[in-house]
């Protein structure tokens, strides 16, 4: 299934966003200049592409899992929405995670993928009690943890009721 979506080349330099293999779900998107990101460092990177899709998609960035195993590098609001009526050039605010590391990216690394998606709009409906389900209220760990975080729960640093040292997985 394909859908057409009309393109600009803000920076003819640079190529559209490309997928790399057939079936793939997200067309990489270059860096229109050259990032460095010391440890900590967010920076808010050019792509030299804007679109028009189309009543009823949207278009979503995603970090690329081969630079956040790698270099610690992610988007700080993965992923991030861009709207059908947005015509600006696309951007991609990089994060560097790694406390140790400055990392430097190159004009045309490709530095997020792009994945196009159906959208619904909902209407709301406002009620005075929601129907009833069997997960209630119930969020936030309410299924249980993993070992690795019992110690941060302990210490309050994640949300969570309960820590609970359970056999069921995680
Ligand atoms: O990673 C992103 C996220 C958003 N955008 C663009 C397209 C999107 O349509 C617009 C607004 O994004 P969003 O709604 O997430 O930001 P906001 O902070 O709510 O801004 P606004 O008040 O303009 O909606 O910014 C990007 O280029 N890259
Ligand atoms: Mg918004």
């Amino acid at each position: 299934m394909t859908v057409d979506i009309l393109i600009q080349r803000l920076d003819p330099g640079l190529p559209a966003p490309t997928y790399a293999h057939p079936g793939d779900a997200g067309a990489d998107l270059v860096a229109a200049e050259d990032v460095e990101l010391a440890p900590g460092e967010r920076v808010m990177v050019p792509t030299g592409i804007a679109l028009a899709l189309p009543d009823g998609y949207a278009a979503f960035v995603h970090p690329r899992s081969g630079l956040a195993a790698r270099l610690g590098v992610t988007i700080v609001n993965a992923p991030g929405t861009v709207d059908a009526g947005y015509r600006g050039e696309i951007k991609v605010t990089l994060l560097n995670t790694d406390i140790r590391s400055t990392v430097r990216l190159q004009r045309g690394d490709r530095i997020a993928q792009l994945v196009i998606q159906r959208v619904e709009r909902a209407v709301f409906h406002e009620v005075e009690t929601l129907p009833g389900s069997a997960r209630g209220d119930g969020g936030f760990g309410s299924t249980g943890g993993y070992a690795g975080n019992v110690q941060a729960e302990r210490k309050g640093r994640v949300a969570g009721a309960s820590v609970q040292h359970s056999s069921e997985g995680a």
